[in-house]
Order: structure tokens, then C-alpha cells, then sequence
């Protein structure tokens, strides 16, 4: 594609050097760059892509654009622009011929529920006859087609080039996960979202926004007409406060929830050990759903799904259909089997809101034992630690502290941030021996292989345990390595041993 062709999206401030030239691929990082590329400069958390100008230039690039005046050479085009990140998910936009524009695409947003309600939306979405690629925290993913996920939302241009050769491969749709790190980053500004959907918000990412106002106006941007274009359809969940006063700014919102008021309401259910089952109403008439999923977060998570069915104008079969489909979420309240007579759960609760929903999930389900394992992790939010602390502390009988992904930290000293929580509860260190014999309390592991290993040999038949906070990474992040560690992994080793060495 011409530079001339992409200039009218980049709004440039300043412009100098050659339009005509011919750009064969955009790049935001200095190291990927070739021969006849269109550089960004992005400012960013870590570094600044404007330190990196020069080594972009000398790969080859034909161009580059800058929030910041540059010296480059008579043969490299430099525009500068106000906001390097907008032009890059413009510039995607227009070089991958917009594929987003020619498919129905749902946005998901929120603090917990995203990763569960994508994969209830692409079953909807199958069982209407679509198509859908689906892009959030556990994979990028098309038919055959599955990339690692880095991110839970890709950049920008990453995302482009992903909804274009996915619509090329015969994708019509597609749900997404949308994070408040990509909101506020851009990454979605060139996406045309048809159906946006607010789950929950409660504290979580405050080490990256300022406070709670600000990290829910970052997630309420997923609702405002982009550039010239419409907004989306909006879909709310009232029963969370933040959700009922984003519903009051949008009075055309398909509403839902436990709440006599929502326009897709519940009106009865029953939930247990197997599954799901609700009547609920809406516009289109009362939807008998059936679940395999566990838990009322979950009946939640079902009600905004049949909610964005609603706002799909799909059929009361194709969404009682679509919903009773899904019978596993990867890492999310995800059973290991076993021969104890015990339930070993695999879960991402890595929020104080999360734990507690997970934890008050399976207490409902009258455990002989409740054993819960977690970590927190690290470089991220300090304020959560000892909330998660609180709530093990308060719901689980035995709590076994261990590491989540220390990254750059010293994983005591996550710890050491986690057990004030506990100890607020009056929750007490126990010995080896106490845990044994099933007092209450709590345990510090920090390998969290051993922490699985002790917690496998401790269980017997009726009790349950949940290993929260990782669900499907198969990863431990330590320092700046990413090691193979997976929880589900781990508990069938763990297993596997307890049978050798009973
Ligand atoms: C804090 C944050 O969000 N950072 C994201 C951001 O990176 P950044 O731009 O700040 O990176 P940086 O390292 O400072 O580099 C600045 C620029 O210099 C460039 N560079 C750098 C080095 C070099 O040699 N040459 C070069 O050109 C980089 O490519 C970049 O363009 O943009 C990158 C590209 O999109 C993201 O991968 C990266 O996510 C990091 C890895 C991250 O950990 N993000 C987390 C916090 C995150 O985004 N989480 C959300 C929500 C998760 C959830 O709750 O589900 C998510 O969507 O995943
Ligand atoms: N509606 C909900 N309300 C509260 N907690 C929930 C809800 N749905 C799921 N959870 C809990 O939160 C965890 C994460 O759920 P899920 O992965 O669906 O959310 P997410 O928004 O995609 O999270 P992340 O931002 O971490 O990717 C689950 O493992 C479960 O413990
Ligand atoms: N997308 C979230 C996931 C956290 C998962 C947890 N296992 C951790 O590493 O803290 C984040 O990057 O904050
Ligand atoms: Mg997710």
C-alpha cells in the first residue's frame, strides 16, 4: 500500500520527505522492522519506541511516525502525529482493509467474566450457523487455527492483521475480550463493535489506573461511538453498581440480571453440583436455560451471554442451545479427575471478588473440607493481596499461601503482603501436623509445586480443593523467565505420587 494512502488516518501535525512511496508492512517494535516498513514510535510503560528510531531506520524503514520532532534522513518520510498509538490502530485499520467492518463483533469488558462469557457468545454465535473467531486471555483462535495469547487484547495492528486472516479464512464474527489496559492504550480505536458488554467492576489493575473512577472510565470507553462512527449495542449487567450507572448513561442498553428492572431477568434457578438451570425473561420471550458451568457467578456470566443473543436477535433455541454447549471454560472452575472421592478445581480467581465468588461457590456445594491454594502476583496490583488474603482466610478451612507468578519480586515478600489479610480473620500459621490432623488455619508454601503436593496428600474423601489464580497458563513467570508449570499438570503428578507413596 502507498504512504499517501495511510497519511489521511495518521492526522498528521507535521510532515516531511517522500508520500509515493510503496509500505509493505507496519511495525510498532524497532527489532521486527524490514526493508520499506512504516515504523511507530510508541511511548511506552517500560522504554520509549523513540529511543528506537535509529535502529528502525537502519533496517530499512521508509518511514516513521513520531509523537516527537525527528532528525532522519532526506530518504525517510517522517510525520508526526499527537497520538502514536491512535495512528498505529488507524493506519491497521485502513493497510488490512478493515476486516472488523465486515464481521458482527461483540466486546467484552469488565473485571471477571470475560474470558467465561467469549466462550458462551462464540457458542451462541455456532449454534446460529456463524463463524466466530474468538480473541481473549486464553488463546487467539479461529476453526483450526490457535496463536499463544500475550496479551488478553492484542495491539493493535497485532489484531488487525489477526481479524484479516481470520475473515480471510471464512470467519464472519467476532468476540473479543477487551482489557482496560487496551481501552486505555488504543487498541481497539479501529475496531467496529456491534455488541459491547459490561460484566463487573471491582478493584483489580490499580497499580496501572489512578483509582476506581479511572479504571471504570477506561472500561466505559468500550461504549462510546467511535471516531464518526455508531456505538455499539450495548449489553449491562445492573446487578453490579457500576454496571446499573453505566446503564443509566445508556437508556437504550439491553439490561440483565437477578434485578426486577433488567430487560433479560432472571426469575428463577437452581444451582448445584450439576449445573445450572434458569428461567429467564426477556424480550423475546422466557428462555429456559441449562448449564453444565457451576456456580451463581457463572448463572451471572449466562445471563449477559442470552443477553447478547437477545441483542443478536437470535433465535430462543439457538441461545438455549448455544448456552448448554459449553461445558468446560479452560481453567476456569475446571475439575481434575481423580479416585479420592475429592474435587480438585483449577481456577483463574486472581481478585479478592473472584476468590470470593469461587470459594462461596463451592462452600455452597457443603465441602467436608475446603482447601483453598493461591499466590498473588507479582508487578501487579500490591492492593490485592491481602483482600485475597481475607478472603481465603474467611471462607476456605485451610488456606495454603504459595506463588502465583512472582515476576521481578521476591515471592516472600508477596507473601509477606498476603498474611495480614488472614490474619485480620483471625486465621492462625499451622504446622504440618495441625494441618493433618484438619484444624483451621493457614500454611506458607512458596514453591507451588510443594504447596499442590502437600495440599494432594492432605485431601480425603468430601473435601474439596481449588488451586486459584492460574486456570490455564501453562507458564510460571520468575524474574523475567517463563518457565512450563501447569497447575492441572501439577495435580495429576501430585496424584500420580500420593498413589506410589501413600
Ligand atoms: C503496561 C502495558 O500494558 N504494556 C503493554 C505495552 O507495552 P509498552 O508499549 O508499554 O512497552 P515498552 O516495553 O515500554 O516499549 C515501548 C515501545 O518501544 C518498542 N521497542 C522496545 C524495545 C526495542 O528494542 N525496540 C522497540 O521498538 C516496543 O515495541 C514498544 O512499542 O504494549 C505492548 C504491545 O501491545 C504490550 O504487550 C504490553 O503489555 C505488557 C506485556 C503487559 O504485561 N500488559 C498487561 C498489564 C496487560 O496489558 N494486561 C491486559 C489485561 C489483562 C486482564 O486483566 O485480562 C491485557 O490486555 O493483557
Ligand atoms: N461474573 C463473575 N463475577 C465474579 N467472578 C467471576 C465471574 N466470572 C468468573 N469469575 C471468577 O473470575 C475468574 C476469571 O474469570 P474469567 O476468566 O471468565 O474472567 P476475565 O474477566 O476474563 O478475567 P481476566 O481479566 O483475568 O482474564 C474465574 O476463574 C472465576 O473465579
Ligand atoms: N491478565 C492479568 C492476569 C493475572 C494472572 C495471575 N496469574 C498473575 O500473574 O497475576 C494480569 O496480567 O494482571
Ligand atoms: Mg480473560
Amino acid at each position: 500500500m502507498r504512504l499517501a494512502d495511510i497519511i489521511p488516518d495518521l492526522h498528521p501535525l507535521q510532515m516531511r520527505g517522500v508520500r509515493e512511496v510503496e509500505i509493505g508492512a507496519l511495525y510498532y517494535d524497532s527489532r521486527r522492522v524490514t526493508a520499506g516498513g512504516l515504523f511507530f514510535a510508541l511511548p511506552g510503560a517500560l522504554t520509549d519506541g523513540h529511543r528506537f528510531v535509529a535502529d528502525a531506520v537502519e533496517s530499512g524503514a521508509a518511514a516513521v511516525v513520531s509523537e516527537r520532532e525527528l532528525n532522519l534522513p532526506e530518504t525517510v518520510a517522517a510525520i508526526r502525529v499527537r497520538d502514536a498509538r491512535h495512528a498505529l490502530a488507524a493506519a491497521a485499520r485502513t493497510f488490512y482493509h478493515d476486516p472488523t467492518a465486515a464481521m458482527t463483533v461483540v466486546g467484552i469488558t469488565g473485571t471477571n467474566g470475560k474470558t467465561t462469557i467469549s466462550y458462551l457468545v462464540e457458542a451462541l454465535l455456532t449454534a446460529a450457523g456463524r463463524r466466530p473467531a474468538v480473541t481473549g486471555t486464553v488463546a487467539y483462535r479461529f476453526a483450526d487455527r490457535c496463536y499463544p495469547a500475550p496479551n488478553t487484547t492484542p495491539e493493535s495492528l497485532d489484531l488487525q492483521r489477526l481479524a484479516d486472516q481470520f475473515r480471510q479464512a471464512g470467519s464472519d464474527s467476532l468476540v473479543m475480550e477487551v482489557s482496560s489496559h487496551a481501552l486505555d492504550q488504543q487498541r481497539v480505536a479501529g475496531v467496529s463493535f456491534d455488541v459491547a458488554v459490561f460484566t463487573n467492576l471491582t478493584p483489580e489493575h490499580l497499580d496501572y489506573h489512578r483509582d476506581m473512577e479511572d479504571y471504570f472510565a477506561a472500561k466505559s470507553r468500550l461504549f462510546r461511538s467511535p471516531d464518526g462512527g455508531r456505538a455499539p449495542l450495548a449489553v449491562i449487567n445492573v446487578d453490579d453498581p457500576y454496571g446499573a450507572r453505566l446503564a443509566g448513561e445508556l437508556p437504550a442498553a439491553i439490561t440483565c440480571g437477578r434485578d426486577v428492572d433488567a430487560r433479560v431477568r432472571l426469575l428463577s434457578s437452581r444451582v448445584g453440583l450439576e449445573g445450572i438451570q434458569a428461567r429467564v425473561m426477556t424480550p423475546h420471550g422466557e428462555l429456559q436455560l441449562r448449564s453444565p458451568l457451576l456456580g451463581h457467578f457463572n448463572l451471572s456470566n449466562l445471563l449477559c451471554a442470552a443477553a447478547v443473543g437477545v441483542a443478536l436477535d437470535l433465535t430462543k433455541v439457538q441461545i438455549e442451545d448455544g448456552l448448554a454447549n459449553v461445558s468446560r471454560v479452560p481453567g476456569r472452575l475446571e475439575p481434575v479427575a481423580n479416585d479420592l472421592g475429592a474435587h480438585l478445581l483449577v481456577d483463574y480467581a486472581h481478585t479478592g471478588d473472584a476468590l470470593e465468588k469461587a470459594l462461596e461457590t463451592l462452600k455452597s456445594l457443603q465441602p467436608e473440607r475446603l482447601i483453598c491454594l493461591f499466590g498473588c502476583g507479582g508487578d501487579r496490583d500490591r492492593g490485592k493481596r491481602p483482600v485475597m488474603g481475607e478472603v481465603a482466610g474467611r471462607l476456605a478451612d485451610l488456606a495454603i499461601v504459595s506463588s502465583d507468578n512472582p515476576r521481578t519480586e521476591d515471592p516472600q515478600a508477596i507473601i509477606a503482603d498476603i498474611l495480614p489479610g488472614l490474619e485480620r480473620v483471625d486465621r492462625q500459621e499451622l504446622d504440618p501436623d495441625q494441618a493433618a490432623a484438619g484444624a483451621r488455619g493457614y500454611l506458607v508454601i512458596p514453591d507451588r509445586g510443594k504447596a499442590i503436593d502437600v495440599a494432594v496428600k492432605l485431601l480425603k474423601t468430601g473435601d474439596m480443593l481449588l488451586v486459584a489464580g492460574k486456570g490455564h497458563e501453562d507458564y510460571q513467570i520468575v524474574g523475567w523467565q517463563k518457565i512450563h508449570f501447569d497447575d492441572r499438570e501439577q495435580l495429576l503428578a501430585a496424584l500420580a505420587r500420593r498413589k506410589e507413596q501413600p
